[in-house]
């Protein structure tokens, strides 16, 4: 359903074809940005996949430092908040690390602590 939100009064309607306008490029964006997370995900999916079958830990705290040290930098030259950018990155790592558990779970090993990255003693399962 469209609403509009334009109040009680007339708005221009250079205006409107200007809102219209950048609207369809949010939308085009939003679009590429659910189709990009989509192929990481489906590249996550593949790492999960792969360190369940070798019982390597879920997470990989030492990546996660390069990564966003990266993306910090890669936002700052694209002015965009690096905060905003670290924010993100965590939060689609968190999701992450919750299906490689899942998967780590699911193939029979629990993949190390409970925070994921192994560092605390587990008993590795006989798989073989
Ligand atoms: O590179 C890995 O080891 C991954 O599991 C991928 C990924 C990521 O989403 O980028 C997720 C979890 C790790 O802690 C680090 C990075």
């Amino acid at each position: 359903m469209t609403t509009s939100n334009t109040g009680n009064h007339a708005v221009d309607p250079d205006v409107v074809e200007e809102l219209a306008r950048l609207r369809d490029s949010i939308d085009n964006i939003d679009a590429a940005v659910v189709h990009m997370l989509a192929e990481r995900f489906k590249c996550t999916q593949q790492v999960g996949h792969l360190k369940a079958r070798h019982q390597l830990p879920p997470a990989d705290p030492a990546r996660e430092s390069r990564q966003i040290a990266r993306l910090r930098t890669l936002a700052e030259n694209a002015k965009l908040d690096p905060a905003f950018a670290e924010t993100l990155l965590n939060f689609i790592i968190a999701e992450v690390i919750r299906h490689h558990e899942r998967i780590a779970e699911d193939t029979g090993n629990s993949g190390g602590g409970a925070d994921g990255t192994g560092n605390v003693t587990d008993t590795a399962p006989a798989s073989d």
